[in-house]
């Protein structure tokens, strides 16, 4: 008898592991919704901080519920002497990817909850990674640009201190605003690459700090969220809208992966696109400059050009990476931007994997060497 040979799924693509109750898209009407709120509302009418109190609770804050969170948060936001000086003593060439990686590792070495995994203390860390991310990417950025950090600010808001951090100033609100809408946008997106790392690491009950260390490693790769910093490299490798299509045929022909393009789950356009695109159009309106008029002109005929050439839409990672690069920003510091907004929805996986835990542990078709004798010793 012949065994029928496994159905093999590369990528798990189209696998469906799990149920969550956290997001999922509609692939009817291409909507993204958060604990059933349409993304595209929650951007509109609503503050990242009260979409992550949404992804960990469930539910949207009450005022008074929303005030005691917003408290706790600023309150936790500075870094204490000693990781501030590990940080700063990590060399300047390596990624900032890798300086976020590092501090989230050293927060649960020096965490005496570590290995408590209670829902409690693990809302508990959760909300202490969310708070001192943007000091650990606003204090690295500065730090590259020969600056010294600037101590957050306990009466600003969540995108506001950042702003404040980086640049010690806080543009006018519709530069914030925008920022805003993109920290909603990529708070969470069910099961993609980092959030699946995410789970298989908390499915072997190993601690939250571990779990999120290794989601900013799947994070960093540039077909994952290393996309946001990718497309701004690319444009400007470009330089020129007029050189847009000869510069994408070369790269097709290439076989190159065109950076901001594509998606595993949507295959007619990223959701979450039109309210960033509509965001980038008004920085690029506001700041009224013609270097940056020619960069948008840049951004929109590749668009145009992949469209016609392959069919393929751009996704958040396209219109996010040059929004934060018209917002200020220094590219490399684009992906940690992403992961302190991901980090809400890492951990809301996080809490959900643990409550309804299975160790995640796939099977693999062997096609290796048949069992062969051991050749004895030289
Ligand atoms: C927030 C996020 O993480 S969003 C994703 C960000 N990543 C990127 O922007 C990187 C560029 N994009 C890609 O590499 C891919 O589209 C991915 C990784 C996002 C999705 O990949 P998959 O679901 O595995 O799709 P797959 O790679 O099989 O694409 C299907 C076809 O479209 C092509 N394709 C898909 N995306 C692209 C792209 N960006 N550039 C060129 N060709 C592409 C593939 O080459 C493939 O063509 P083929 O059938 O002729 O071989
Ligand atoms: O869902 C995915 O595969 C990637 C993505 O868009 C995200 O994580 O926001």
């Amino acid at each position: 008898m012949t065994a029928t040979a496994p159905e093999i799924h590369r990528g798990l693509a189209g696998v469906v592991v799990d149920t969550t109750e956290i997001s999922t898209v509609i692939q009817e009407t291409n909507s993204l919704t958060y604990r059933g709120y349409p993304v595209q509302d929650l951007a509109a009418r609503r503050r990242f901080e009260e979409v992550a109190y949404l992804l960990w609770y469930g539910e949207l804050p009450d005022e008074r519920q929303l005030a005691g969170f917003k408290a706790r948060e600023r309150a936790l936001r500075p870094l204490d002497r000693t990781t501030s000086e590990l940080l700063a003593r990590l060399p300047e060439t390596c990624h900032p990817m890798d300086v976020l990686r590092t501090a989230v590792s050293y927060f649960g070495a020096e965490d005496p909850t570590e290995d408590d995994d209670s829902p409690a203390a693990n809302r508990a860390k959760s909300l202490t990674l969310l708070a001192k991310l943007p000091t650990v990417v606003a204090a690295d950025q500065r730090r590259r640009r020969g600056l010294a950090p600037i101590p957050p600010d306990p009466g600003l808001g969540y995108a506001e201190n950042f702003f404040h951090m980086c640049f010690g100033s806080v543009p006018d609100p519709d530069v914030v605003r925008c920022f805003d809408i993109s920290l909603t946008l990529y708070a969470e997106h069910s099961f993609n690459a980092s959030t699946f790392t995410a789970r298989v690491v908390t499915s072997t009950l190993s601690d939250l700090y571990s779990a999120v260390t290794a989601a900013i490693g799947a994070l960093k790769g540039p077909l994952h969220g290393g996309a946001n910093e990718a497309v701004m490299h690319m444009l400007t490798e470009i330089g020129d809208p007029q050189r847009a299509e000869q510069w994408l045929d070369e790269a097709l022909a290439a076989k190159r992966k065109i950076m901001g393009f594509g998606h595993r789950v949507y295959k007619y356009g990223d959701s979450r696109v039109p309210i960033m695109q509509d965001a980038l159009d008004r920085l690029v309106a506001r700041a009224a400059d013609p270097d940056v008029t020619r960069k948008a002109a840049l951004h929109a005929a590749l668009r145009h050009a992949m469209l016609s050439r392959k069919g393929i839409h751009p996704n958040l990672d396209y219109p996010a990476g040059l929004a934060y690069h018209l917002m200020g920003f220094d590219t490399p510091a684009f992906t940690p931007i992403f992961v302190m907004s991901r980090i809400t929805g890492w951990t809301a996986h996080i809490t959900e994997q643990l409550g309804h835990n299975a160790l995640i542990r796939p099977l693999a078709a062997y096609d290796g060497p048949g069992q062969r004798p051991v050749p004895s010793d030289a």
